[in-house]
């Protein structure tokens, strides 16, 4: 009897771009994908803030170069597609500005609009017409967020964002699906990074967050470098327009 075959989780021999590399979730998961295997360009606004990132990668015995990118500029984004195709995209620049949906200004709203939703779709546009034109699939990685299933106080447009990366997600999976390319999320709950210090600083906001997460634990930036690596290997190879929660069962109820 011929028992059946585990799927690689190893990314060895693939090239990825992570965008929004320089700190937090992006850095952690660009670090994942390395030690995975992958050739990895971690892409930030500014080269210098991943020197020493990139540096210490290399050091470890794994394959890493950065790249200036603003995920806002799509003239960028679009030179940069042109000039390689990667096999695995993970976009993790994002922004959060929270307020009252009555008192939400449209500089707050574009700001939000402008990164999490207009940049991640032009992103994704990109590297789904390039790896169409290689011809070997691929992965697209969304950061996205638990508030993309759930509504959250003070939070009106960051939901709207999270939510249509999901739509959009669905949307592209299924036009890119045919082409072997992949297209998911991955929806953290609250993870300690420079984005939500201020929340978790706030004894009353972080006493909200210890009430919503089931586990005994808030969540860190290693929770996530499971579900990038998962979601970029073959392992999750019929794994198409959807969302992995890793929210300690914030969603659960
Ligand atoms: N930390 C959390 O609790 C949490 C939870 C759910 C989802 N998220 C999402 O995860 C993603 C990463 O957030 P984080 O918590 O790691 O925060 P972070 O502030 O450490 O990371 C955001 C990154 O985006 C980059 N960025 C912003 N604008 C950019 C631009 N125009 N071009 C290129 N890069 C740009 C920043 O430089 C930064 O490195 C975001 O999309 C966020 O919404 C975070
Ligand atoms: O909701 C916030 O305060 C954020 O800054 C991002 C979140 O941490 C994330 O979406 C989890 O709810």
């Amino acid at each position: 009897m011929s028992l059946p075959k585990t799927p690689s989780f190893r990314l060895d021999g693939k090239r990825a771009l992570v965008a929004g590399a320089s700190s937090g979730i992006g850095m952690a998961c660009a670090v994942a994908l390395a030690e995975a295997g992958a050739h990895v360009t971690f892409s930030a606004r500014r080269t210098e803030v991943l020197d020493g990132v990139v540096d210490d990668v290399c050091k470890a015995g794994f394959k890493a170069q950065a790249h200036a990118l603003d995920v806002t500029d799509t003239a960028a984004v679009r030179a940069l597609f042109d000039a390689q195709c990667y096999d695995i995209v993970l976009n993790s620049a994002g922004l959060a500005r929270h307020s009252a949906a009555v008192d939400t200004t449209e500089d707050d709203y574009d700001a939000v609009m402008n990164i999490n939703v207009r940049a991640a779709y032009f992103l994704a546009q990109q590297a789904g017409k390039a790896m169409i034109a290689a011809g070997k699939g691929g992965s697209i990685i969304q950061i996205s967020s638990q508030m993309a299933h759930v509504g959250g106080v003070d939070r009106a447009v960051y939901c709207s964002s999270k939510h249509a990366v999901e739509g959009m997600n669905k949307a592209m999976a299924i036009e890119f699906g045919p082409a072997g390319i992949r297209v998911n999320s991955i929806c953290p709950t609250f993870i300690l990074t420079p984005l939500t210090k201020p929340t978790f600083e706030d004894s009353e906001k972080r006493a909200w967050i210890d009430s919503k997460i089931k586990l005994p634990r808030v969540g860190e930036v290693e929770d996530i470098m499971g579900a990038a690596v998962f979601l970029a290997s073959d392992a999750s190879g019929m794994i198409t327009g959807t969302s992995i929660l890793v929210d300690g069962g914030w969603t659960a109820g």
